[in-house]
């Protein structure tokens, strides 16, 4: 039975069509249904409850993981889910696992990097789940420096066979999710060796135990790497060390679309480019930022739910209180975030766009676009990580005392979210890739090499650093022509700025290394731009339900006038606005503020996150937070006796030391 709605005033206030956002939110209504049937489909089956999972042991808690994706996949298989569906269905399960390895890299490092004879061995026996793989690519002294991988693979003519060798402690594979304990297979990257010369990092499918009984193959050592950041949280994950003490294997496991060794060990290299290696993490970095708004939208969800139904201060004649969502400085701290929930949903749909078409255009061979999609995937990657994480915690703040509560679910959430700030790139690292590319691209602007894509807008440079701010009052803020301007500019001025800096130095990688600080904030720059030119597009596209576009605008607006209050001193230091404009923009948030407030509720129900999905207390549909607080408390272990263990060996004796003490 449906209980009482405690936000039902809150619904109320809704100006637009919610139906309507919640098919924008999922993208079409295709994935708007789908999902929607998949995520009641997991809330609705028992085996898939979360609840008590944080107060379970490490060992418990993988078993746990295992029974649930076992679960998964047997439902996958019974009611013959496509691909689509399942891994909708996966990702409602809602636990990291080896199988977001095996779908989310392994496949796709075979389908990307292999050949056709190797995807039509492999992909078939991971399809069916006859082999689960691992990506295991990074080593225990090297992460972010590939290059400097140790593991190494050495062609043995006479054998037909590569040699794969940990010669170093520090080359032990450390990190690969699924690989501690379930990984059967895994892609192993490792130092070419053929004819005693050396030809870079390259992919190869190691077998490493055995498919009867599980046990390793010999010359393998392989195991977990320990427990990790946060109760519950992703030590769900078996992240793995792995050594191999020359484990042989034929040939044709070498991931051969970039690079071919032949049977007498000569490297043939193909049409496409080298960086191509790379590809898997373009990909991942890719669904990294989609996800980056899934999770930033649950986190929001949860504050702007429970900041409805929290009351402080402001009773007046024995009245009601404030609702704390009324104040503007939780209204300045959550709505942003919210706006930036719905910035990330749209750039990630671009940039999936943008992956689809790079893929078509690698298989035609155009190799034109991979740097732009590799600084595009690397740099929105790193700025919605960290803005995400960053979120997640000032969420947490938002909800007070009871937020840090477990039940509040933000703080297995943060612990779940924040590696993403490091894996697939350290963020600052990524930042540095996006450098590289903008002060390559402006250093060509004087050869006539025209800018295209994302930074097109470099094209148009000359203007750009001229060119000031049409803004008189608040209300030009509201034109997008103005906002996208504002944004081109601080972040032109900023890449040539650096680039002037960058040409005093003799050595350009000396000024890069010393300058680097000041590289990543144009890099941040350039990826700000992205996001509001891409929520900007979004708003000229024709959007139908009552309202929807309107709402829209209001969060794009806030979204790029918040970061223009945030980074006033780029906009304000290259000139961008003068400080009267900079105070305009502010009169402009605190309005927009104001007419977001009643449809707050309405625009975080348009993310249609089921309670089984977002697993907070705080976050409930209903809003009925406070009997369920209270129900939730008793369920702790610690309350399961009234005296705690311990009371007589600790507890008791100490107090009849005192009670012995004051008689002396
Ligand atoms: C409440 C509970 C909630 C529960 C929720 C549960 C839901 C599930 C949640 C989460 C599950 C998510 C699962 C995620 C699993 C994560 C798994 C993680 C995996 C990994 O981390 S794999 C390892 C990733 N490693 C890295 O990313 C390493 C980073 N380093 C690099 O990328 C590179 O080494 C480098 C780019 C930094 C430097 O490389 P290198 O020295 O070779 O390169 P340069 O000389 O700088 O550049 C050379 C040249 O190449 C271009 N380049 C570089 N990279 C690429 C690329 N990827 N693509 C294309 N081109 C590239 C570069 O621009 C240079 O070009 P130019 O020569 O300048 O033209
Ligand atoms: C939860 C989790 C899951 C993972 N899963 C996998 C997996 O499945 N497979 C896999 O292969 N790997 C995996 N990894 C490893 C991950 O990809 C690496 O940890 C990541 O790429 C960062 O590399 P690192 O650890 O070497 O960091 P480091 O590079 O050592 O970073 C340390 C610090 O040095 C800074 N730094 C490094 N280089 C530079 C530079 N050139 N300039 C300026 N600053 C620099 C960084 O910004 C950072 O502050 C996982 C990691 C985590 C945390």
């Amino acid at each position: 039975m449906k209980g009482v709605d405690h936000l039902a005033h809150e619904r109320n206030k809704t100006e637009f069509d919610v139906d309507a956002m919640k098919i924008v939110w999922a993208g079409s209504r295709h994935a708007f249904e789908l999902s929607d049937r998949m995520a009641r489909l997991v809330a609705s089956d028992p085996a898939f409850q979360k609840d008590g999972r944080i107060r379970l042991g490490r060992k418990e808690l993988f078993k746990n993981t295992l029974r649930k994706a076992a679960h998964a996949w047997k439902r996958i298989l019974e009611l013959h889910l496509t691909e689509e569906e399942a891994g909708w269905l996966r990702n409602f399960v809602d636990e990291p696992s080896f199988t977001d390895l095996h779908w989310g890299m392994f496949v796709p490092a075979i389908k990307g990097q292999g050949t056709d004879e190797q995807q039509q061995k492999w992909l078939p026996l991971a399809y069916k789940m006859q082999i689960i793989g691992s990506y295991a690519q990074t080593e225990l002294g090297h992460g972010s420096n590939v290059q400097g991988l140790e593991t190494t693979a050495t062609f043995d003519p006479e054998t037909d066979e590569f040699v794969i060798h940990s010669p170093t402690l520090t080359s032990s594979k450390w990190w690969p999710g699924g690989l501690g304990k379930v990984s059967t297979h895994a892609i192993v990257y490792a130092r070419l060796i053929t004819n005693g010369q050396e030809h870079g990092v390259h992919g190869f499918i190691v077998q490493l135990r055995s498919l009867d009984d599980h046990m390793p193959i010999p010359g393998i050592t392989i195991g977990d790497i320990g427990m990790k950041f946060g109760n519950g949280a992703y030590n769900t994950m078996d992240n793995g060390v792995l050594t191999f003490d020359h484990i042989r294997i034929p040939r044709n496991q070498m991931l051969m679309r970039v690079l071919q060794v032949t049977r007498e060990g000569k490297c043939v290299k193909s049409n496409v480019p080298r960086q191509l290696i790379y590809g898997t993490m373009v990909f991942v970095r890719q669904t990294i930022v989609a996800d980056a708004s899934t999770a930033l939208a649950r986190a929001v969800c949860i504050a702007t739910r429970y900041s409805a139904v929290r009351r402080q201060f402001g009773s007046q004649d024995g009245g009601m209180e404030t609702q704390v969502i009324d104040y503007k400085t939780q209204q300045s701290r959550l709505f942003p975030l919210l706006a930036s929930a719905y910035a990330f949903r749209f750039v990630g749909e671009w940039l999936k766009w943008l992956y689809t078409d790079v893929t078509q255009r690698l298989q035609a061979n155009d190799f034109s676009i991979l740097p732009e999609a590799h600084a595009c995937t690397a740099g929105l990657k790193s700025l919605t990580t960290t803005a995400t994480a960053d979120a997640i915690e000032e969420c947490r703040k938002l909800c007070g005392g009871h937020g840090y509560l477990c039940a509040s679910g933000l703080p297995e959430l943060f612990a779940v979210y924040v590696p993403a700030c490091t894996y697939e790139g350290d963020n600052v690292v990524l930042l540095l890739q996006v450098a590289r590319f903008l002060m390559k691209t402006v250093s060509q602007l004087g050869s006539g090499k025209k800018p295209v894509g994302t930074t097109a807008y470099l094209g148009r440079v000359q203007d750009l650093l001229q060119c000031c701010c049409d803004v008189q009052t608040a209300e030009d803020w509201l034109k997008p022509s103005v906002v996208l301007e504002a944004f081109e500019a601080r972040s032109a001025r900023m890449c040539v700025a650096r680039a002037q800096n960058l040409s005093k130095f003799e050595n350009p990688e000396d000024g890069f290394a010393e300058l680097s600080a000041d590289l990543v904030e144009a890099s941040v720059a350039h990826c700000q731009l992205i996001v509001v030119s891409k929520f900007i597009d979004k708003l000229q596209q024709d959007i139908p339900g009552k309202g929807v576009n309107r709402q829209l605008q209001n969060l794009c607006y806030i979204y790029a006038l918040n970061l223009l209050h945030k980074y006033l001193g780029d906009f304000l230091s290259t000139g961008c606005i003068t400080p009267k404009q900079a105070s305009l923009a502010n009169d402009q948030l605190r309005s927009l503020y104001s007419q977001i407030r009643p449809n707050a509720i309405a625009l975080v129900d348009a993310f249609n996150y089921t309670d089984h999905y977002l697993g907070s207390v705080l976050g409930r549909y209903d809003g009925n937070v406070y009997p369920k607080l209270y129900e939730e408390a008793w369920k702790d272990p610690l309350n399961d006796s009234v005296v705690p263990d311990g009371y007589h060996e600790y507890i008791h004796p100490m107090l009849k030391q005192q009670l012995r003490n004051a008689r002396l």
